[in-house]
């Protein structure tokens, strides 16, 4: 159960990162998105940025504390939780019943699906196994109700339970999602994701080191719930969130070692993971100006932007420097709704806009800069990412600010 939005050719072989770079940034242009670069210093120059960059940008929180039992089984956990690493726009009614975002949930419900394979009979990770994966086993162990209670329609005071509503539409696209993925692998002869991930990591498009690239385009043109893309009045737009996440955090995990399992392709010029925290925080940072963007998209989110809303964001946070304490918090406010043509557009603006910003501190003249911040020259695009997705989480200020939603999505 991938999508139904109308969807392009798949890119040129070979082209596939240069594909979600162009494709983005022609959409962004298309829609009188700007990405001014008196925005981009502000921001890159701003306590906010500045104060937090070297502790947020490096909190990936990708080791987990479990027992695998081989690197490959590692692996396969890691390709199971991007595959499944969206929901966000299911963000306020997973809040409402279980207290945590849509991030967290995924995890924990991957967790959960690895602690009872290690315990039960037949590993629920596993090709065979992702294919029976119930929607009432997805609701039961994500611990969501997906029933809503409605007055029967001709007996007064009577009310009936049926199966409906935004909990309900989520389990069915994790369940779809394990299955359709499940089946994928076993008629292409893998036991389980993470061999076939695998299989990806040792594709080379050139020369020997492992690569991006090619490993991005066999992933994508496999699995269908890694085929984030669209056509948006006939011109095709490429994201591939979840891939890229993918293989970046193969990197993170595996790539430090001296000797890694597998191989590592670099994806310190990977496009960024675009979801709905990326665009949403880059506008409420008035590094995207919707001001004059076409698609209805300029009055979105009509409160951000203003002077006086970013002198205060962009400043150091309000009291002080400490993390938001993870204590259990009111649910978030829900965002703008869009169509799915609007997050398409935004996602895609956002992957410009990243790319804007790290070309911004590639070229800035560091003579002009204190020897204390010369390092932003040196910052990467999925360290840009982190950054946007963490201190989104970071700041008490930072976790009001909306985050637009689009559900009936499997891709972010
Ligand atoms: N661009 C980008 N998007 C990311 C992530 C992550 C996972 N981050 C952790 C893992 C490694 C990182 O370093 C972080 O520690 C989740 N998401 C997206 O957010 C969406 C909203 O979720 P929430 O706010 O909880 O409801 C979720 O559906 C998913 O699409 C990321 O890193 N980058």
């Amino acid at each position: 159960m991938a999508s139904t939005v109308p969807v392009p050719e798949f890119p040129p072989s070979g082209h596939y990162v240069a594909a979600v770079k162009e494709s983005c940034s022609a959409l962004r242009q298309k829609a009188n998105i700007s990405v001014k670069p008196e925005a981009i210093r502000r921001l890159l120059l701003s306590p906010a940025f500045l104060n937090s960059f070297k502790r947020v940008s490096v909190s990936h929180g990708l080791a987990f504390p479990l027992k695998f039992p081989t690197l490959l089984s590692e692996l396969n956990f890691l390709s199971i939780l991007s595959l499944l690493n969206f929901a966000s726009g299911y963000r306020v009614p997973l809040h409402e019943q279980t207290g945590r975002g849509a991030w967290d949930n995924i995890r924990a419900f991957t967790f959960s699906l690895f602690i009872s394979s290690a315990t039960g009979s037949g590993s629920l990770l596993s090709a065979a196994g992702m294919q029976t994966i119930s929607e009432q086993q997805v609701a039961e162990i994500m611990g969501v109700s997906v029933h809503i209670e409605r007055p029967h329609e001709t007996i007064p005071g009577v009310t009936v339970g049926e199966l409906s509503g935004p909990m309900f539409e989520l389990v069915r696209r994790i369940s779809a999602t394990l299955k359709e993925t499940g089946e994928v692998l076993q008629q292409a002869g893998y036991p389980d994701l993470g061999s076939f991930v695998a299989e990806c990591l040792k594709e080379r498009s050139s020369g020997t080191s492992a690569s991006l690239d090619a490993t991005l385009e066999k992933l994508v043109r496999a699995i269908p719930a890694f085929r984030d893309m669209a056509l948006i009045d006939g011109q095709a737009v490429y994201c591939f969130k979840k891939a890229l996440f993918l293989i970046h955090a193969v990197t993170i995990r595996f790539g430090a070692s001296a000797s890694p399992p597998f191989p590592i392709p670099d994806t310190s010029q990977a496009p960024v993971f675009t979801d709905n925290v990326l665009p949403s925080l880059l506008v409420h940072l008035g590094v995207l100006d919707l001001s004059e963007a076409s698609y209805t998209l300029s009055t979105v989110f009509p409160d951000a932007g203003s002077e006086e809303k970013l002198s205060t964001l962009l400043a150091a946070p309000p009291s002080s420097d400490t993390p938001a304490p993870n204590t259990k918090k009111a649910p978030p406010k829900g965002g703008p709704i869009l169509t799915s043509d609007q997050a398409y557009i935004l996602r895609a603006a956002a992957v410009d806009a990243c790319e804007l910003i790290v070309k911004f501190a590639r070229e800035v003249d560091i003579s002009t800069l204190d020897d204390d911040v010369k390092w932003i020259k040196d910052i990467t695009l999925p360290d840009l990412d982190i950054w946007l997705w963490a201190v989104a989480k970071d700041r008490p200020d930072y976790r009001k600010l909306e985050r637009f939603v689009l559900q009936h999505t499997v891709f972010f």
